[in-house]
């Protein structure tokens, strides 16, 4: 679903991503890890065509990003840091904006209902204001909405910063269950512990390159962090 080859990007003489080679396919999670700086959010940027690669090139669904950028922008989603919403309209509300901005046919109150229930969303607070919305909640209406415009492929920078372990669990479960419905993600943190949880593979990035990738089942979560510590130390 998610495929990079070759994958370059430089900003004058610095090398912010250097020669990607990484294949995500349908229901899988891919935790991109590494300091700040790493390259995490540039392989984002140019899966999500918000930037031009140097050299090589990034694909979804066997798509090249920048040739075929309208199409790509319907199959994928992108959550992040912080998801913006209009704070005055409920949770509801934004999802049946967005979703008309996507172009999409308005959707029946059951939908919405039933596409915020599926991201998480308790029923009590989908006609509530986002402006009261926890960062988690804001998060599963971008899920919905996500969900809702038929995303194959999401995108997370740093999801579970600033996320109480609660609201974390809960993201991690919901990425899980979304793959196991066949969504790709690909996600970039600092959280070694939700990568270990939610991850089916890990990446550990350093200066631009992606220096190894781990399947999280063969991996503890010392020894995920060991290995991490090793390269950023190395
Ligand atoms: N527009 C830009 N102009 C110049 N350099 C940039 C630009 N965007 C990113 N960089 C540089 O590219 C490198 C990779 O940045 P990137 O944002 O991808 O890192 P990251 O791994 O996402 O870091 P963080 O964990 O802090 O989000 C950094 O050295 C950064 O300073």
């Amino acid at each position: 679903m998610l495929e990079a080859k070759k994958l370059s990007k430089r900003y004058g003489e610095h090398l912010a991503l250097e020669c990607l080679d990484l294949s995500i396919g349908a229901g899988e999670v891919f935790c991109l890890l590494g300091a700040n700086g790493a390259g995490k959010t540039t392989t984002l940027n140019l899966f999500l065509g918000f930037i031009t690669p140097t050299q090589g090139e990034a694909r979804v669904a066997g798509l090249e990003v920048q040739q075929h950028e309208a199409h790509v922008r319907g199959l994928l989603a992108y959550v992040p840091e912080l998801v913006m919403l209009y704070p005055r309209l409920t949770g509801r509300e934004n999802l049946a904006y967005f979703n008309t901005l996507a172009g999409r046919q308005a959707l029946s109150t059951q939908e919405s209902s039933g596409w915020l229930a599926r991201a998480g969303l308790q029923p009590g607070a989908m006609d509530v204001p986002v402006g009261r919305y926890s960062k988690g909640m804001r998060q599963k209406v971008g899920i919905a909405i996500a969900l809702a415009k038929g995303a194959r492929a999401l995108l997370l920078d740093e999801p579970t910063s600033g996320l109480d372990p609660l609201a974390s669990n809960e993201l991690s479960e919901l990425l899980l269950r979304l793959s196991g419905e066949g969504m790709a993600v690909l996600m970039a943190t600092h959280d070694l512990f939700r990568a270990k949880e939610s991850g089916t593979r890990v990446g550990i990035m350093k200066s631009g390159r992606l220096v190894e990738t781990r399947a999280t089942r063969d991996l503890g979560h010392a020894e995920l962090e060991q290995l991490y510590l090793a390269h950023m130390r190395g």
